[in-house]
Order: structure tokens, then C-alpha cells, then sequence
């Protein structure tokens, strides 16, 4: 740990071409754990993710129904190749105690970013290093929709490293937490989508996370499902972790974060204390 930490610092004092932020209205904040110990847990140094997407339509072939049938007859497929930069030469430091909250318009590149941390992506170029396995709780997160509530517990208990004799101890919990109730005895598959993203932050949250990343998770679940869910992500910061969250709705990210990051087509605009970075990302 005291090696990862001093080789991050290095790579932090090394940094040559970054930050391009437009605003950095308070760019270390204070961490909030109990120690108030400045431990970097995620470094972001120059990152750029660039999706390439196969058979996309060129400028001058438009997609429509003519072209389509043209091409189906002539056996064409499509292989031009078109590259979307989704971010581009972001950079920050997050600490332990951290809960950052990511706003931004649709498609400023949030989604990305965070399956970047997640290690779900790899760099186009610059680097992402993190201090301990970062997890990301999506709405879209891999549960299996054919099996039961039940079933899905304990595989993804297992899939975050705990034991049957910890999975035990956490079940009763994690259903209790969810409030999916009787549900959790039918497959996946007929949950409504509150339902199963409740239950997919209920098991990510039944552990402590170094990093924990949630993808809206929140903007699904009802008024007392926010508010407990609030609850759990502020007891997880204080147990040392750091947290980031992307959300549309600002009154969480507010009530939750002591950071806020707003991106803005692909690239960092403004990065401080969630009153601040709120106003102006509203404004
Ligand atoms: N799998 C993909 N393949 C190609 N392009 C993608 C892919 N995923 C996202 N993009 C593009 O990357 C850009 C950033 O998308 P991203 O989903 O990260 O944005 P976002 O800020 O999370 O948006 P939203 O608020 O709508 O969820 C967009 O232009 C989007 O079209």
C-alpha cells in the first residue's frame, strides 16, 4: 500500500501536459474519511477513450430504406469505420472518503468514464491507476435475468470475493435492503427495472468497496429507497472507500457527494464542492 501510494504521487508529480480543465474551483478537496489521511485511491492522468464503431454509415450514405435494400441486394455490408472520442484528456486525483459525484449533458462522456476507472475499457491513451479493485454498480450490471432474486445474491456475493460463510451473514440483509420481498424467490426476468437495479446496489453495497462506481443506480429506486441508499453510500465513505457517482438528478449528487466533476463533451469543465460546480452547471 505505502509502495502503490508513493508510486502514484510520482506518477502525479510527473504529469506533463495535464489538467486541461476549464475550472478547478477547489482541485483537492478534503477528504472526508475519519483519518482525513490524503490517500490517493484513483489517479486519472491524460485519459482518452475513443469507441470505433464498424459499419456506420458514411456522410453521404444516409440510412435510409433505399440504400438498405440497394445494399442487401448487392450483398454489401458496410465497412466503413467511424471513431466517436467520447473522452478526451481527463485528468483528477480522488482520495479515500471521496464520494464524487459526475454531471454532465447526455453523452458528455460519464458512462465511459466510469467503465474506464472500472477497468471495463482500455485507454485509447493516458492511464487510469487505482489503489484496490474498483467496482461498478450500473443499471445495466450483469445479474442473470433468468434466475431468481435469490440466486442472483449469491452468485454475485461470490462474484465480489466473499465466502458462503459471509454470504450467509449478508443474505437476510441485502433482501431486507432491497425491498423486493416475496420477489426475490422469482426469476429476474419480472422484476420492473426499480426493482432490479434496488436489488443490484443492495448486493454491491452488502460489502465495503475501495472504489466504488454507480451508474444511476439511484434514479430508479423510490423516495425511501433514495433515501436509504444515501445512507448506505455515506456509511460506505466513512468506511474508507471512495465512491463515484453519475446521476441526472442533482439533489443526490448534492446530498451525497462532497465533490462534484462535470464533464462536458468528453473533457473536464469544472471540478470542486458540489454547491459551486452545481450552480454553474445549472446556471
Ligand atoms: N459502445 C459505444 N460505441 C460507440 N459509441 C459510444 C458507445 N457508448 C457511448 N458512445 C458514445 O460516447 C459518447 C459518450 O457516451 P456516454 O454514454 O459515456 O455519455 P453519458 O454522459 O454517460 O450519457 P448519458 O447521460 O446519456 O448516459 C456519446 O457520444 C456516445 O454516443
Amino acid at each position: 500500500m505505502a509502495e502503490l501510494t508513493e508510486e502514484l504521487s510520482h506518477v502525479k508529480a510527473e504529469e506533463p501536459g495535464v489538467p486541461k480543465t476549464d475550472v478547478r474551483v477547489h482541485p483537492d478537496p478534503e477528504p472526508a474519511g475519519k483519518d482525513k489521511e490524503r490517500v490517493p485511491t484513483v489517479i486519472v492522468d491524460d485519459l482518452h477513450i475513443i469507441y470505433r464503431v464498424y459499419g456506420a454509415a458514411t456522410d453521404n450514405e444516409k440510412g435510409n430504406a433505399a440504400n438498405a435494400l440497394m445494399r442487401l441486394v448487392k450483398r454489401q455490408g458496410r465497412p466503413q469505420m467511424k471513431e466517436v472520442h467520447a473522452v478526451r484528456g481527463v485528468s483528477f486525483v480522488a482520495y479515500h472518503g471521496d464520494a464524487i459525484g459526475i454531471v454532465g449533458r447526455n453523452g458528455s462522456g460519464k458512462s465511459t468514464m466510469l467503465r474506464a476507472i472500472a477497468g471495463l475499457l482500455p485507454p485509447h491513451s493516458g492511464a487510469v491507476y487505482t489503489d484496490g479493485q474498483p467496482s461498478l454498480l450500473g443499471v445495466n450490471a450483469a445479474l442473470m435475468r433468468e434466475l431468481t432474486g435469490e440466486r442472483n445474491i449469491v452468485l454475485g456475493c461470490y462474484a465480489m470475493g466473499m465466502n458462503p460463510a459471509q454470504v450467509k451473514e449478508k443474505y437476510d440483509d441485502i433482501v431486507d435492503f432491497s425491498g423486493i420481498g416475496e420477489f426475490v424467490q422469482f426469476p429476474m426476468s419480472t422484476y420492473s427495472s426499480g426493482m432490479g437495479a434496488r436489488l443490484r446496489f443492495a448486493i454491491a453495497s452488502a460489502k465495503s468497496h475501495d472504489v466504488l462506481l454507480i451508474d444511476e443506480a439511484l434514479a430508479t429506486g423510490d423516495r425511501e429507497f433514495k433515501r436509504k441508499s444515501q445512507e448506505r453510500i455515506k456509511q460506505m465513505r466513512q468506511e474508507a472507500g471512495t465512491v463515484f457517482l453519475v446521476a441526472h438528478n442533482l439533489d443526490v449528487i448534492e446530498e451525497t457527494c462532497n465533490r462534484v466533476i462535470w464533464l462536458h463533451k468528453g473533457k473536464i469543465k469544472m471540478d470542486g464542492d458540489p454547491k459551486t460546480v452545481l450552480a454553474a452547471y445549472n446556471a
